[in-house]
C-alpha cells in the first residue's frame, strides 16, 4: 500500500495515473481512472543506445541508476532504453510484477525506431497499481520474496 500519493500526474488519452511511494518499492505508478484491456497505458522513454553505449554506461553507473535499463532485442542485437535520467516521465516509474501482471511491454515500431509502450493485459481499476513482467533480468526482490516464502515453510517447534 502507497504511504505517500502525490497530485493526479499525467492524463493521457483518457487515462489518469498517478505516481505513489511505498517502503517496499519506492515509487510506483496507480491507476487513477479506469483502464481497459488491450489500452495502450505509456511509453518507457528513455535514450535508445547500442550494445557498446549500453556497456559503457553500465560501467560508471551507480547500481541504482542501472534499474532503468530496459534491455531488449531488436535486428538480431541487444538495444537498451536507458531511462536513468528522470525526465518527469512515468514509464521509469513502473515496477516489476512477473507473477501477476496487470500489464505488459511491447516494441513498436515508429519511423523505423522502436519505442517500448506498455499496455493493458486485463481490465486495471482506480487504485490498482500498474506492473509488468521485467523479463528474464536480474531482479534480486524476486529472490528476497522467495526467502521470506522459505522461511516461512521450515517452521521450529519448542516443546
Ligand atoms: C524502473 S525502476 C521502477 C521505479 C522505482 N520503484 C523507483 O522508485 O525509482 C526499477 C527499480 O524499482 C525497484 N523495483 C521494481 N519492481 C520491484 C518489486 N517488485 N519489488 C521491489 N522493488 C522493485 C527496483 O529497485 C528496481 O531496480
Amino acid at each position: 500500500m502507497p504511504f505517500f500519493t502525490s497530485p493526479p500526474a499525467v492524463i493521457k488519452q483518457g487515462l489518469m495515473l498517478n505516481t505513489s511511494i511505498s517502503i517496499k518499492v519506492s515509487r510506483g505508478v496507480f491507476a487513477e481512472s479506469d483502464i481497459f484491456k488491450g489500452d495502450f497505458i505509456l511509453e518507457y522513454r528513455g535514450d535508445l543506445i547500442d550494445p557498446e553505449e549500453s556497456k559503457r554506461r553500465r560501467r560508471i553507473y551507480h547500481n541504482s541508476l542501472k534499474g532503468f535499463m530496459f534491455d531488449f532485442i531488436w535486428h538480431g542485437k541487444f538495444w537498451t532504453i536507458d531511462a536513468a535520467r528522470d525526465d518527469g516521465t512515468l514509464g521509469r516509474l513502473v515496477n516489476d510484477d512477473h507473477i501477476n501482471p496487470n500489464c505488459k511491454m511491447k516494441r513498436i515500431m515508429v519511423e523505423g525506431k522502436p519505442h517500448l509502450c506498455l499496455f493493458a493485459l486485463k481490465d486495471i481499476t482506480p487504485g490498482d497499481e500498474i506492473r509488468y513482467n521485467y523479463g528474464d533480468a536480474d531482479c534480486p526482490w524476486r529472490n528476497q520474496v522467495r526467502i521470506v516464502k522459505d522461511i516461512l515453510k521450515s517452521d521450529i517447534y519448542i516443546n
